[in-house]
């Protein structure tokens, strides 16, 4: 993050939920005077106290403008603050920019507008669940439309620079087709098979490991914000659920005729079974690594870790003493286990090197 902001301030965010707080937090840790605007006068209170800003008393005028409210009513705040500060810049941070950019753009002023979209998030809504870092290192794309001006284009650039965030480019149109892709089918499928879970026996969730986990993260977000969300991105998201969903029928076809057949393994079920597996290595292979930087395949080291204060912190420190980068992590727990299986991914050339040393210093190391 640079250490002077690019940003001109003031800025006035407008709807201090997760995002419109984080972004101010971030901004304010750079000395960019905010000010903060919300309906709920306890989110905008909230933001004030965890130290995003100051609330906005209506009488001063913004630089600029980030409109981070709802996805379903940014069009119409984006217009009206437009109205109000007739020399500010005007961006939003919508997860859905064809049905804001299309009001938006039959303003008298939209030039001084672009959209943008940080495609960082948390399942939990409000103020309360705000960091400042939330979009370090994360993609970050601006939305021009026809009638923005250049000025107001580096404007909204600077601000996702300054915030720590990778930034690009993409008309509205190619953006949601993007995040269908991306973001917004994956949520479906996450929250359908949850779902599957609400109704399912103790006993089979108790098994429950990594992979529901891994599967079933997102399932916990905010209904309200993604029912606006799904709602406005609705031929982009069918265009990715179509073909989906016909994949999964071939699929179930396959396993139907197992039931049916007199056989133990009826013709064309292992193939299609196959088929699916081979085509998801594929495309799990085509996920950018952290930096937003081409794919790089890492190796993994599990060890096992004992459910105490301090022993994450140890393994870490010992793992730095060993010179290795840690470059991605995750924790399974196991119900009822007084240890917990931590998988550390490393450089594929370092992990044997890193087993071998965890376990000369007394750790139980799985290789995956
Ligand atoms: N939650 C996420 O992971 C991400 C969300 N987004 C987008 O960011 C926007 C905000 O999402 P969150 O911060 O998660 O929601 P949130 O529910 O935490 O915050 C939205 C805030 O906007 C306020 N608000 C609603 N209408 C308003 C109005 N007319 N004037 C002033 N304030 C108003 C609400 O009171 C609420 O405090 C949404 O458009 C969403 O699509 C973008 C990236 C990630
Ligand atoms: O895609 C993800 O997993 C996220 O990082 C969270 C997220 C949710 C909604 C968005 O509009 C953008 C990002």
């Amino acid at each position: 993050m640079p250490a002077v902001a690019a940003t001109k301030g003031p800025v006035l965010v407008v709807g201090t939920g997760l995002i419109g707080t984080s972004i101010a937090l971030a901004l304010t840790r750079l000395n960019v005077p905010v000010w903060l605007q919300d309906l709920s006068p306890t989110a905008q209170a909230l933001a004030a106290d965890m130290g995003a800003g100051s609330i906005y008393q209506g009488d001063d005028t913004p630089s600029l403008v980030i409109v981070a409210t709802g996805p379903d009513v940014t069009a119409k705040v984006v217009c009206d603050c437009l109205d109000r500060f007739p020399n500010a810049i005007v961006t939003d941070v919508a997860s859905v920019k064809e049905a804001v950019v299309a009001k938006v753009e039959d303003h008298p002023q939209a030039s001084r507008y672009v959209g943008s979209h940080p495609m960082a998030g948390r399942e939990v809504a409000g103020p309360a669940a705000a960091d400042a870092d939330l979009f370090q290192g994360r993609p970050w794309v601006c939305v021009p439309t026809e009638a923005s001006s250049p000025t107001a284009f580096l404007a909204v650039r600077e601000l996702a620079t300054d915030v720590g965030a990778i930034v690009s480019q993409l008309p509205a149109k190619e953006h949601d087709q993007a995040v269908a892709l991306v973001s917004h089918v994956p949520q479906l499928v996450s929250s359908a098979l949850a779902a599957r879970l609400a109704q399912a026996a103790p006993n089979a969730l108790s098994l429950a490991g990594g992979g529901l986990r891994d599967t079933t993260r997102i399932a916990a977000s905010d209904p309200r914000l993604w029912t606006a969300i799904l709602g406005q991105n609705a031929k982009s998201v069918a265009s990715v659920l179509g073909p989906l969903v016909a994949d999964l029928n071939q699929l179930l076809s396959a396993f139907q005729a197992s039931e049916e057949a007199t056989v133990a393994l009826p013709p064309g079920l292992l193939g299609a079974i196959n088929q699916v597996m081979l085509a998801g290595n594929e495309g799990v292979k085509r996920i950018p690594g952290k930096h937003g930087d081409s794919p790089i395949q890492l190796a993994e080291v599990g060890v096992l870790v004992p459910d105490k204060p301090g022993e994450l912190g140890r393994l870490f420190a010992e793992v730095g003493d060993a010179g290795i980068n840690i470059e991605d992590l995750r924790i399974e727990h196991s119900v009822g286990q007084q240890v917990g299986l931590v998988w550390l991914s490393v450089a594929p050339v370092t992990a044997q090197v890193l087993s071998d040393f965890l376990t000369n210093q007394n750790w139980r190391v799985v290789l995956a």
